[in-house]
């Protein structure tokens, strides 16, 4: 049975094209599309992604309302079951405002939409999203966003921290997030939020907010992690 990655699409989500895009050339497989208002999941799936975008036109707050859809109903259960869930820049806000992955994402701390590849360093490399880079790596990954600026009390930082979970950090000033915190794991540290777009990184096209490799090895890690599981 080959690899099934679900792709979900909430009103307004813009990157759920690109997210299926770039799984699929990484994978080989076709990705399953998920549209907000189903209840449940397709069986059997080997990976959830929450793309990108302005899901619900990002009213009340960014990922707020796409956090009480009724497919994210399925997708903390399948979570809860070990399920690996990815959730990139507007699906990093679904995962916290769902409770998914503490903390929040507030706006930039310069008021902008900020759009621009930058430096990450990898932190954790014990994940199945981090496992083929090396510790303390600087990788280059597009960032798109005016809701990017983490925040989260000192006490759960530090135990983000001493727990492995800080996932990823910006290796330069961005948008203000605590700690340059740029992505987050769950205590199982199979949920992962980040606010870089790894589906923009998968071709070698040169270009300030788009393009590089690191994104394709992002997924080839995480695909390679889930297939031979
Ligand atoms: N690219 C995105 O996913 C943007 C997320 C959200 N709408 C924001 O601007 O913060």
């Amino acid at each position: 049975m080959g690899f099934r990655a679900g792709v979900v699409t909430f009103p307004g989500s813009n990157c759920d094209r690109d997210m299926a895009v770039a799984l699929e050339k990484v994978s080989g497989e076709p990705a399953i599309r998920i549209w907000h208002g189903e209840a449940s999941l397709p069986e059997r799936l080997d990976l959830i992604a929450l793309p990108g975008g302005f899901s619900y036109g990002d009213y009340l707050r960014s990922g707020a309302m796409a956090a009480k859809s009724p497919i994210l109903r399925a997708v903390i259960d399948a979570a809860e079951r070990g399920v690996p869930v990815l959730g990139v820049c507007n699906g990093f806000q679904v995962l916290t405002e769902a409770g998914l992955l503490p903390g929040a994402l507030m706006r930039n701390a310069n008021q902008t939409f900020i759009c621009r590849t930058v430096p990450l360093t990898v932190e954790n490399t014990d994940s199945i999203f981090t496992h083929g880079f090396e510790a303390g790596e600087t990788i280059r990954i597009p960032v798109a966003h005016h809701d990017g600026n983490y925040f989260a009390d000192d006490a759960t930082l530090d135990r983000l921290e001493g727990e492995g979970r800080v996932a990823l950090r910006y290796g330069e000033t961005c948008n203000g997030s605590r700690r340059d915190i740029a992505g987050v794991l769950s205590a199982n540290g199979r949920v992962l939020g980040m606010m870089p777009h790894p589906e923009r990184a998968i071709e070698p096209v040169s270009h300030p907010s788009l393009g590089g490799p690191d994104g394709r090895r992002f997924f080839e890690n995480l695909i390679g992690a889930l297939a031979s599981a």
